[in-house]
Protein backbone atom coordinates (compact mmCIF):
# COMPACT_ATOMS: atom_id res chain seq x y z
CA UNK A 1 0.00 0.00 0.00
CA UNK A 2 1.05 3.38 -0.55
CA UNK A 3 1.43 5.84 2.43
CA UNK A 4 -0.28 9.20 1.05
CA UNK A 5 0.55 11.07 4.55
CA UNK A 6 3.54 13.16 5.06
CA UNK A 7 6.14 11.82 8.02
CA UNK A 8 5.68 13.76 10.80
CA UNK A 9 8.21 13.39 13.61
CA UNK A 10 8.61 14.75 17.14
CA UNK A 11 9.62 18.70 16.99
CA UNK A 12 10.97 19.37 20.91
CA UNK A 13 14.19 19.12 22.50
CA UNK A 14 13.45 17.31 25.62
CA UNK A 15 14.41 19.34 28.09
CA UNK A 16 11.98 22.07 27.62
CA UNK A 17 9.27 20.07 27.97
CA UNK A 18 6.42 21.28 29.99
CA UNK A 19 2.92 21.33 30.31
CA UNK A 20 2.30 23.32 27.21
CA UNK A 21 4.32 20.76 25.21
CA UNK A 22 2.32 17.92 27.01
CA UNK A 23 -0.62 19.82 25.39
CA UNK A 24 0.61 19.90 22.11
CA UNK A 25 1.59 16.19 21.96
CA UNK A 26 -1.28 15.09 23.39
CA UNK A 27 -3.02 17.48 20.57
CA UNK A 28 -0.07 15.73 17.74
CA UNK A 29 -1.03 12.43 19.04
CA UNK A 30 -5.00 13.04 18.91
CA UNK A 31 -4.50 14.25 15.54
CA UNK A 32 -2.45 11.76 14.60
CA UNK A 33 -4.70 8.94 15.43
CA UNK A 34 -7.54 10.86 13.37
CA UNK A 35 -5.35 10.77 10.34
CA UNK A 36 -4.62 7.16 10.50
CA UNK A 37 -8.29 6.69 10.91
CA UNK A 38 -8.98 9.10 7.95
CA UNK A 39 -6.04 7.02 6.29
CA UNK A 40 -7.87 3.86 6.59
CA UNK A 41 -11.34 5.21 5.89
CA UNK A 42 -9.39 6.44 2.19
CA UNK A 43 -7.86 3.09 1.34
CA UNK A 44 -10.52 1.13 2.34
CA UNK A 45 -13.30 2.74 -0.01
CA UNK A 46 -11.04 4.54 -2.26
CA UNK A 47 -7.52 2.55 -2.00
CA UNK A 48 -7.89 1.12 -5.60
CA UNK A 49 -8.70 4.60 -7.27
CA UNK A 50 -5.83 6.00 -5.67
CA UNK A 51 -3.19 3.69 -6.47
CA UNK A 52 -4.58 4.18 -10.20
CA UNK A 53 -4.38 7.77 -10.03
CA UNK A 54 -1.00 7.88 -8.07
CA UNK A 55 1.00 5.55 -10.65
CA UNK A 56 -0.63 7.62 -13.34
CA UNK A 57 0.98 10.79 -11.87
CA UNK A 58 4.26 8.86 -11.58
CA UNK A 59 4.27 7.68 -15.18
CA UNK A 60 3.06 11.15 -16.61
CA UNK A 61 6.37 12.35 -15.16
CA UNK A 62 8.46 9.30 -16.64
CA UNK A 63 7.16 8.78 -20.47
CA UNK A 64 9.52 6.30 -21.37
CA UNK A 65 9.22 2.46 -22.49
CA UNK A 66 11.72 -0.25 -22.20
CA UNK A 67 12.13 -3.60 -24.00
CA UNK A 68 15.04 -5.61 -23.62
CA UNK A 69 16.11 -8.47 -25.97
CA UNK A 70 18.42 -10.50 -24.25
CA UNK A 71 21.19 -12.88 -25.97
CA UNK A 72 20.40 -15.98 -23.59
CA UNK A 73 18.65 -18.63 -25.56
CA UNK A 74 18.81 -20.57 -22.38
CA UNK A 75 14.68 -19.68 -21.42
CA UNK A 76 11.53 -20.62 -22.93
CA UNK A 77 11.86 -18.84 -25.52
CA UNK A 78 14.64 -20.70 -27.10
CA UNK A 79 16.87 -19.79 -29.75
CA UNK A 80 14.30 -17.65 -31.12
CA UNK A 81 14.97 -15.43 -28.49
CA UNK A 82 18.95 -15.35 -29.81
CA UNK A 83 17.62 -14.92 -33.21
CA UNK A 84 15.92 -11.38 -32.28
CA UNK A 85 19.49 -10.38 -30.58
CA UNK A 86 21.26 -11.44 -33.40
CA UNK A 87 19.16 -9.74 -36.26
CA UNK A 88 19.29 -6.36 -33.79
CA UNK A 89 23.06 -6.88 -33.42
CA UNK A 90 23.61 -7.04 -37.60
CA UNK A 91 20.84 -3.99 -38.01
CA UNK A 92 22.85 -1.49 -35.44
CA UNK A 93 25.98 -2.44 -37.06
CA UNK A 94 25.27 -0.38 -39.87
CA UNK A 95 24.03 2.62 -37.57
CA UNK A 96 26.80 2.71 -35.25
CA UNK A 97 30.24 3.22 -36.53
CA UNK A 98 28.96 7.22 -36.97
CA UNK A 99 27.69 7.11 -33.85
CA UNK A 100 29.40 5.09 -30.96
CA UNK A 101 32.90 5.61 -29.44
CA UNK A 102 33.39 2.09 -28.67
CA UNK A 103 32.91 -0.38 -30.94
CA UNK A 104 33.95 -4.11 -31.35
CA UNK A 105 34.02 -6.34 -34.59
CA UNK A 106 32.15 -9.05 -35.16
CA UNK A 107 31.91 -12.15 -37.14
CA UNK A 108 34.53 -11.33 -40.00
CA UNK A 109 33.60 -12.60 -43.57
CA UNK A 110 35.66 -9.98 -45.28
CA UNK A 111 38.99 -9.10 -43.29
CA UNK A 112 38.74 -5.65 -45.18
CA UNK A 113 35.28 -4.67 -44.10
CA UNK A 114 35.13 -5.82 -40.48
CA UNK A 115 31.36 -5.75 -39.36
CA UNK A 116 31.09 -3.79 -36.93
CA UNK A 117 28.91 -3.41 -33.26
CA UNK A 118 28.59 -1.46 -30.35
CA UNK A 119 30.53 -2.29 -27.24
CA UNK A 120 29.25 -3.28 -23.87
CA UNK A 121 27.82 -0.30 -22.26
CA UNK A 122 27.76 1.79 -25.30
CA UNK A 123 24.16 3.07 -26.94
CA UNK A 124 23.39 4.77 -30.16
CA UNK A 125 20.21 6.26 -31.31
CA UNK A 126 18.02 5.44 -34.30
CA UNK A 127 15.15 7.16 -36.12
CA UNK A 128 12.40 5.63 -37.93
CA UNK A 129 9.68 7.43 -39.47
CA UNK A 130 10.72 10.89 -37.71
CA UNK A 131 10.33 8.95 -34.14
CA UNK A 132 13.74 8.83 -32.64
CA UNK A 133 14.32 5.52 -30.30
CA UNK A 134 17.79 4.44 -27.97
CA UNK A 135 19.68 1.32 -27.93
CA UNK A 136 21.82 0.57 -25.34
CA UNK A 137 24.04 -2.90 -25.25
CA UNK A 138 23.82 -4.27 -21.61
CA UNK A 139 25.15 -6.76 -19.45
CA UNK A 140 23.69 -8.31 -16.34
CA UNK A 141 25.05 -11.08 -14.33
CA UNK A 142 22.80 -14.50 -15.05
CA UNK A 143 23.23 -16.34 -11.45
CA UNK A 144 22.53 -19.87 -13.54
CA UNK A 145 22.20 -22.93 -11.52
CA UNK A 146 23.47 -26.03 -10.37
CA UNK A 147 24.21 -27.06 -13.86
CA UNK A 148 24.86 -24.03 -15.44
CA UNK A 149 27.36 -21.11 -13.24
CA UNK A 150 26.93 -17.85 -13.12
CA UNK A 151 27.80 -15.71 -16.51
CA UNK A 152 27.62 -12.37 -18.05
CA UNK A 153 24.13 -12.20 -20.13
CA UNK A 154 24.03 -9.49 -22.59
CA UNK A 155 20.77 -7.55 -23.73
CA UNK A 156 19.78 -5.08 -26.35
CA UNK A 157 17.56 -2.27 -24.59
CA UNK A 158 15.04 -0.23 -26.63
CA UNK A 159 13.73 2.91 -24.95
CA UNK A 160 11.32 5.06 -27.12
CA UNK A 161 8.81 7.51 -26.18
CA UNK A 162 4.97 5.97 -24.35
CA UNK A 163 3.51 7.76 -26.82
CA UNK A 164 5.07 6.12 -29.75
CA UNK A 165 4.50 2.34 -28.42
CA UNK A 166 2.19 1.14 -31.27
CA UNK A 167 4.47 2.39 -34.12
CA UNK A 168 7.76 0.94 -32.27
CA UNK A 169 6.51 -2.19 -31.12
CA UNK A 170 5.03 -2.90 -34.71
CA UNK A 171 6.61 -1.33 -37.80
CA UNK A 172 9.89 -0.34 -35.98
CA UNK A 173 10.70 -3.39 -34.78
CA UNK A 174 9.55 -5.63 -38.00
CA UNK A 175 11.95 -3.42 -40.28
CA UNK A 176 14.91 -3.49 -37.37
CA UNK A 177 14.15 -7.80 -37.79
CA UNK A 178 13.48 -7.68 -41.62
CA UNK A 179 16.93 -5.22 -42.66
CA UNK A 180 19.05 -7.19 -39.71
CA UNK A 181 18.43 -10.92 -41.41
CA UNK A 182 19.11 -9.52 -44.71
CA UNK A 183 22.79 -7.84 -43.67
CA UNK A 184 23.19 -10.92 -42.12
CA UNK A 185 22.46 -13.35 -45.51
CA UNK A 186 24.70 -10.77 -47.52
CA UNK A 187 27.58 -10.94 -44.67
CA UNK A 188 26.78 -14.48 -44.37
CA UNK A 189 29.86 -16.24 -45.11
CA UNK A 190 29.55 -18.55 -48.45
CA UNK A 191 30.79 -22.00 -48.84
CA UNK A 192 31.99 -23.76 -51.43
CA UNK A 193 30.82 -28.00 -51.51
CA UNK A 194 31.98 -31.04 -53.68
CA UNK A 195 30.96 -34.41 -54.05
CA UNK A 196 33.36 -37.47 -53.40
CA UNK A 197 32.34 -40.89 -52.71
CA UNK A 198 33.97 -44.16 -50.88
CA UNK A 199 32.95 -47.79 -50.32
CA UNK A 200 30.13 -46.55 -47.59
CA UNK A 201 28.59 -44.03 -50.02
CA UNK A 202 28.91 -40.50 -51.58
CA UNK A 203 29.39 -37.93 -49.43
CA UNK A 204 29.90 -33.91 -50.04
CA UNK A 205 33.22 -32.74 -48.82
CA UNK A 206 33.48 -28.56 -47.74
CA UNK A 207 36.56 -27.53 -50.00
CA UNK A 208 36.96 -23.98 -48.57
CA UNK A 209 35.32 -20.89 -48.29
CA UNK A 210 33.40 -19.40 -51.46
CA UNK A 211 35.48 -15.64 -51.45
CA UNK A 212 34.56 -14.68 -55.41
CA UNK A 213 34.21 -11.25 -55.85
CA UNK A 214 32.22 -11.67 -58.86
CA UNK A 215 29.25 -9.69 -58.70
CA UNK A 216 26.44 -8.70 -61.51
CA UNK A 217 27.87 -5.43 -61.66
CA UNK A 218 31.22 -5.88 -62.64
CA UNK A 219 30.20 -8.92 -65.05
CA UNK A 220 31.36 -7.63 -68.72
CA UNK A 221 27.44 -8.72 -70.47
CA UNK A 222 24.74 -6.45 -71.80
CA UNK A 223 22.89 -5.10 -69.56
CA UNK A 224 19.48 -6.24 -70.94
CA UNK A 225 20.64 -10.01 -70.75
CA UNK A 226 21.71 -9.92 -67.02
CA UNK A 227 18.65 -8.03 -65.59
CA UNK A 228 16.42 -10.61 -67.37
CA UNK A 229 19.01 -13.69 -65.65
CA UNK A 230 18.70 -11.80 -61.83
CA UNK A 231 14.87 -11.68 -62.36
CA UNK A 232 14.51 -15.38 -63.08
CA UNK A 233 16.97 -17.79 -61.12
CA UNK A 234 15.80 -20.90 -61.19
CA UNK A 235 17.76 -23.65 -63.28
CA UNK A 236 20.22 -22.34 -66.00
CA UNK A 237 22.42 -23.89 -68.79
CA UNK A 238 25.41 -21.23 -69.24
CA UNK A 239 26.82 -22.08 -72.93
CA UNK A 240 29.69 -20.47 -74.49
CA UNK A 241 33.28 -20.78 -75.80
CA UNK A 242 36.11 -20.60 -73.07
CA UNK A 243 36.57 -17.50 -70.92
CA UNK A 244 33.45 -15.88 -71.95
CA UNK A 245 32.37 -16.02 -67.90
CA UNK A 246 30.59 -18.93 -67.09
CA UNK A 247 32.09 -19.73 -64.25
CA UNK A 248 32.30 -15.91 -63.28
CA UNK A 249 28.72 -15.66 -64.14
CA UNK A 250 28.06 -18.56 -61.45
CA UNK A 251 30.01 -16.86 -58.69
CA UNK A 252 27.97 -13.80 -59.03
CA UNK A 253 25.09 -15.69 -58.53
CA UNK A 254 25.89 -17.65 -55.39
CA UNK A 255 27.27 -13.81 -54.10
CA UNK A 256 23.75 -12.19 -55.65
CA UNK A 257 21.34 -14.69 -53.73
CA UNK A 258 24.36 -15.42 -50.74
CA UNK A 259 23.83 -19.26 -51.74
CA UNK A 260 26.59 -21.96 -50.55
CA UNK A 261 27.98 -23.72 -54.01
CA UNK A 262 28.01 -27.82 -54.57
CA UNK A 263 30.43 -28.66 -57.50
CA UNK A 264 29.20 -31.56 -58.47
CA UNK A 265 31.43 -33.44 -60.09
CA UNK A 266 29.46 -36.06 -62.20
CA UNK A 267 31.61 -38.70 -63.40
CA UNK A 268 32.91 -39.05 -59.95
CA UNK A 269 29.17 -40.29 -58.70
CA UNK A 270 29.29 -44.12 -58.72
CA UNK A 271 25.45 -44.97 -59.67
CA UNK A 272 22.12 -43.00 -59.77
CA UNK A 273 21.23 -43.65 -56.47
CA UNK A 274 24.36 -42.13 -55.20
CA UNK A 275 23.51 -39.22 -57.34
CA UNK A 276 19.83 -39.17 -55.88
CA UNK A 277 21.39 -39.24 -52.31
CA UNK A 278 23.91 -36.42 -52.61
CA UNK A 279 21.15 -33.97 -54.83
CA UNK A 280 18.62 -34.52 -51.50
CA UNK A 281 21.47 -33.61 -49.37
CA UNK A 282 21.63 -30.26 -50.58
CA UNK A 283 20.19 -27.77 -48.04
CA UNK A 284 18.18 -24.88 -48.85
CA UNK A 285 20.11 -21.33 -50.07
CA UNK A 286 22.31 -23.67 -52.02
CA UNK A 287 23.35 -23.92 -55.47
CA UNK A 288 24.00 -27.25 -57.38
CA UNK A 289 26.36 -26.72 -60.21
CA UNK A 290 27.60 -29.02 -62.86
CA UNK A 291 30.56 -27.50 -64.91
CA UNK A 292 31.40 -29.00 -68.39
CA UNK A 293 28.34 -31.04 -68.54
CA UNK A 294 29.74 -32.26 -72.38
CA UNK A 295 33.16 -33.43 -70.35
CA UNK A 296 30.79 -36.23 -68.87
CA UNK A 297 30.97 -38.62 -71.22
CA UNK A 298 28.20 -41.28 -69.40
CA UNK A 299 26.06 -38.64 -69.46
CA UNK A 300 26.23 -37.05 -72.81
CA UNK A 301 26.62 -40.42 -74.96
CA UNK A 302 24.54 -42.42 -72.27
CA UNK A 303 21.20 -42.70 -74.39
CA UNK A 304 23.03 -43.62 -77.52
CA UNK A 305 24.73 -46.56 -76.05
CA UNK A 306 21.65 -47.64 -73.86
CA UNK A 307 20.27 -48.14 -77.30
CA UNK A 308 22.59 -49.49 -79.21
CA UNK A 309 23.67 -52.25 -76.48
CA UNK A 310 19.85 -52.88 -76.10
CA UNK A 311 20.30 -53.45 -72.34
CA UNK A 312 23.58 -55.71 -72.46
CA UNK A 313 25.74 -53.58 -70.26
CA UNK A 314 22.86 -53.19 -67.35
CA UNK A 315 25.86 -54.49 -65.22
CA UNK A 316 28.08 -51.88 -66.37
CA UNK A 317 25.43 -48.97 -65.91
CA UNK A 318 24.55 -49.71 -62.36
CA UNK A 319 27.80 -48.77 -61.83
CA UNK A 320 27.61 -45.35 -63.20
CA UNK A 321 24.74 -42.78 -63.70
CA UNK A 322 22.87 -42.65 -66.47
CA UNK A 323 21.36 -39.88 -68.68
CA UNK A 324 17.44 -41.20 -67.39
CA UNK A 325 19.09 -41.05 -63.74
CA UNK A 326 19.76 -37.50 -64.35
CA UNK A 327 16.71 -36.52 -65.83
CA UNK A 328 14.98 -38.06 -62.82
CA UNK A 329 16.60 -36.03 -60.43
CA UNK A 330 16.05 -32.75 -62.57
CA UNK A 331 12.63 -33.60 -63.16
CA UNK A 332 11.49 -34.18 -59.31
CA UNK A 333 13.87 -34.28 -56.74
CA UNK A 334 15.70 -31.46 -57.08
CA UNK A 335 12.83 -28.73 -57.80
CA UNK A 336 14.96 -25.93 -58.18
CA UNK A 337 12.66 -23.22 -57.18
CA UNK A 338 11.14 -24.84 -53.81
CA UNK A 339 13.36 -24.17 -50.51
CA UNK A 340 15.43 -21.65 -52.12
CA UNK A 341 17.34 -23.98 -54.65
CA UNK A 342 19.23 -23.09 -57.85
CA UNK A 343 20.77 -25.65 -60.54
CA UNK A 344 23.46 -24.50 -62.93
CA UNK A 345 24.98 -26.59 -65.79
CA UNK A 346 27.87 -24.97 -68.20
CA UNK A 347 29.33 -26.20 -71.33
CA UNK A 348 31.53 -25.30 -74.14
CA UNK A 349 29.47 -27.55 -76.49
CA UNK A 350 26.35 -27.30 -76.48
CA UNK A 351 25.92 -30.29 -80.20
CA UNK A 352 27.52 -32.85 -77.89
CA UNK A 353 24.53 -32.53 -75.14
CA UNK A 354 21.75 -34.76 -75.76
CA UNK A 355 18.44 -33.07 -76.38
CA UNK A 356 16.31 -34.53 -73.86
CA UNK A 357 18.41 -32.70 -71.02
CA UNK A 358 17.93 -29.84 -73.20
CA UNK A 359 14.45 -29.45 -73.17
CA UNK A 360 13.04 -26.11 -72.09
CA UNK A 361 11.28 -26.95 -68.73
CA UNK A 362 14.37 -29.32 -67.24
CA UNK A 363 17.06 -26.37 -68.46
CA UNK A 364 14.37 -23.52 -67.64
CA UNK A 365 16.85 -21.13 -69.42
CA UNK A 366 19.50 -21.33 -71.93
CA UNK A 367 22.17 -18.37 -71.87
CA UNK A 368 24.72 -17.48 -74.20
CA UNK A 369 27.54 -16.28 -72.99
CA UNK A 370 29.14 -14.38 -75.77
CA UNK A 371 32.60 -12.97 -77.14
CA UNK A 372 33.02 -9.41 -75.77
CA UNK A 373 31.11 -6.99 -77.17
CA UNK A 374 31.36 -3.05 -76.57
CA UNK A 375 29.14 -2.95 -73.71
CA UNK A 376 30.65 -5.58 -72.27
CA UNK A 377 34.18 -4.06 -72.93
CA UNK A 378 32.99 -0.97 -71.18
CA UNK A 379 32.31 -2.82 -68.09
CA UNK A 380 35.56 -4.46 -67.82
CA UNK A 381 37.28 -0.83 -68.28
CA UNK A 382 35.69 0.97 -65.81
CA UNK A 383 36.49 -2.66 -63.53
CA UNK A 384 40.04 -2.65 -64.46
CA UNK A 385 40.96 0.61 -65.42
CA UNK A 386 38.54 2.97 -63.53
CA UNK A 387 37.48 4.22 -67.09
CA UNK A 388 34.56 5.75 -68.34
CA UNK A 389 34.85 7.11 -71.64
CA UNK A 390 37.97 7.58 -74.02
CA UNK A 391 38.83 8.17 -77.21
CA UNK A 392 40.14 5.20 -78.25
CA UNK A 393 36.91 3.58 -77.63
CA UNK A 394 35.73 4.27 -81.11
CA UNK A 395 37.93 2.49 -82.40
CA UNK A 396 37.78 -0.52 -80.22
CA UNK A 397 34.04 -0.76 -80.61
CA UNK A 398 34.85 -1.20 -84.53
CA UNK A 399 37.29 -3.74 -83.61
CA UNK A 400 35.02 -5.75 -81.30
CA UNK A 401 32.20 -5.94 -83.91
CA UNK A 402 34.57 -7.45 -86.72
CA UNK A 403 36.40 -9.82 -84.39
CA UNK A 404 35.96 -12.75 -81.81
CA UNK A 405 37.67 -12.23 -78.42
CA UNK A 406 36.53 -13.40 -75.14
CA UNK A 407 35.93 -10.95 -72.37
CA UNK A 408 38.59 -13.50 -70.50
CA UNK A 409 41.22 -12.05 -73.04
CA UNK A 410 40.17 -8.62 -73.13
CA UNK A 411 40.60 -8.79 -69.02
CA UNK A 412 44.32 -10.12 -69.57
CA UNK A 413 45.21 -6.97 -72.32
CA UNK A 414 43.51 -4.31 -69.49
CA UNK A 415 45.34 -6.09 -66.74
CA UNK A 416 48.73 -6.09 -68.07
CA UNK A 417 50.07 -3.06 -67.77
CA UNK A 418 48.14 -2.37 -64.17
CA UNK A 419 50.64 -1.41 -61.53
CA UNK A 420 52.40 0.41 -63.80
CA UNK A 421 51.59 3.46 -62.31
CA UNK A 422 48.42 5.77 -62.37
CA UNK A 423 48.19 6.74 -65.82
CA UNK A 424 48.18 3.60 -67.71
CA UNK A 425 45.16 3.40 -69.32
CA UNK A 426 45.75 4.66 -72.51
CA UNK A 427 48.64 2.10 -72.93
CA UNK A 428 46.53 -0.61 -71.99
CA UNK A 429 43.81 0.43 -74.28
CA UNK A 430 46.37 0.27 -76.96
CA UNK A 431 47.77 -3.10 -76.10
CA UNK A 432 43.78 -4.02 -76.59
CA UNK A 433 43.78 -2.72 -79.92
CA UNK A 434 47.01 -4.18 -80.53
CA UNK A 435 45.38 -7.69 -79.52
CA UNK A 436 42.23 -7.30 -81.48
CA UNK A 437 43.93 -6.23 -84.59
CA UNK A 438 45.72 -9.19 -84.43
CA UNK A 439 42.96 -11.27 -83.86
CA UNK A 440 41.45 -10.09 -87.01
CA UNK A 441 44.14 -10.90 -89.25
CA UNK A 442 43.94 -13.91 -88.28
CA UNK A 443 40.49 -14.55 -88.42
CA UNK A 444 40.46 -12.71 -91.82
CA UNK A 445 43.66 -15.28 -92.62
CA UNK A 446 41.82 -17.90 -91.78
CA UNK A 447 38.48 -17.39 -94.02
N1 LIG B 1 31.78 -11.77 -68.66
C1 LIG B 1 32.84 -11.55 -67.85
N2 LIG B 1 32.80 -10.54 -66.97
C2 LIG B 1 33.84 -10.27 -66.16
N3 LIG B 1 34.98 -10.98 -66.19
C3 LIG B 1 35.07 -11.99 -67.06
C4 LIG B 1 34.00 -12.33 -67.93
N4 LIG B 1 34.39 -13.39 -68.69
C5 LIG B 1 35.61 -13.70 -68.30
N5 LIG B 1 36.04 -12.87 -67.33
C6 LIG B 1 37.39 -12.91 -66.72
O1 LIG B 1 38.09 -14.02 -67.27
C7 LIG B 1 38.38 -15.02 -66.31
C8 LIG B 1 37.99 -16.40 -66.86
O2 LIG B 1 36.58 -16.46 -67.02
P1 LIG B 1 35.68 -17.72 -66.56
O3 LIG B 1 36.52 -18.68 -65.82
O4 LIG B 1 34.47 -17.22 -65.90
O5 LIG B 1 35.34 -18.32 -67.99
P2 LIG B 1 34.56 -19.65 -68.34
O6 LIG B 1 33.55 -19.30 -69.39
O7 LIG B 1 34.08 -20.31 -67.13
O8 LIG B 1 35.70 -20.52 -69.02
P3 LIG B 1 35.82 -22.12 -69.13
O9 LIG B 1 34.86 -22.55 -70.19
O10 LIG B 1 37.24 -22.31 -69.53
O11 LIG B 1 35.51 -22.68 -67.79
C9 LIG B 1 37.61 -14.64 -65.09
O12 LIG B 1 38.32 -14.91 -63.92
C10 LIG B 1 37.35 -13.17 -65.24
O13 LIG B 1 38.41 -12.45 -64.66
MG1 LIG C 1 34.59 -22.13 -66.18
Amino acid sequence: MVNLLPFMGHQGSPGQQGMSQIGLGMAIAASMVVLTMFQQFLFNHFGGYLERCLRKLVSSMDPYVQVRFSEDSTDSSGPKNYEAYAAIETYLSSKCSAQALRLKANSVRDINAPVLCVDDGEGVSDEFDGVTVWWHLGKEEDQGDVYRGSRNNRYYALTFRKRNRKMVVGEYLRHVMEEGKAVAASNRQLKLYSNSSSEHGAYWDYIMDFDHPANFETLAMEKEKKEDIIDDLIRYLLYGPPGTGKSTMIAAMANLLSYDVYDLELTAVRSNAALKRLLNRIPCNSMLVIEDIDCSSTITNQREKNDKDDGKTVKNMLEKVTLSGLLNCLDGLFSANEGGRLMVFTTNNMEALDSALLRRGRMDKHVEMPYCGFEAFRILARNYLGIEDHELFGKIERLLNESSITPADVAESLIARRGKGEDCGEECLKKLIEALEKKGEGENGRM
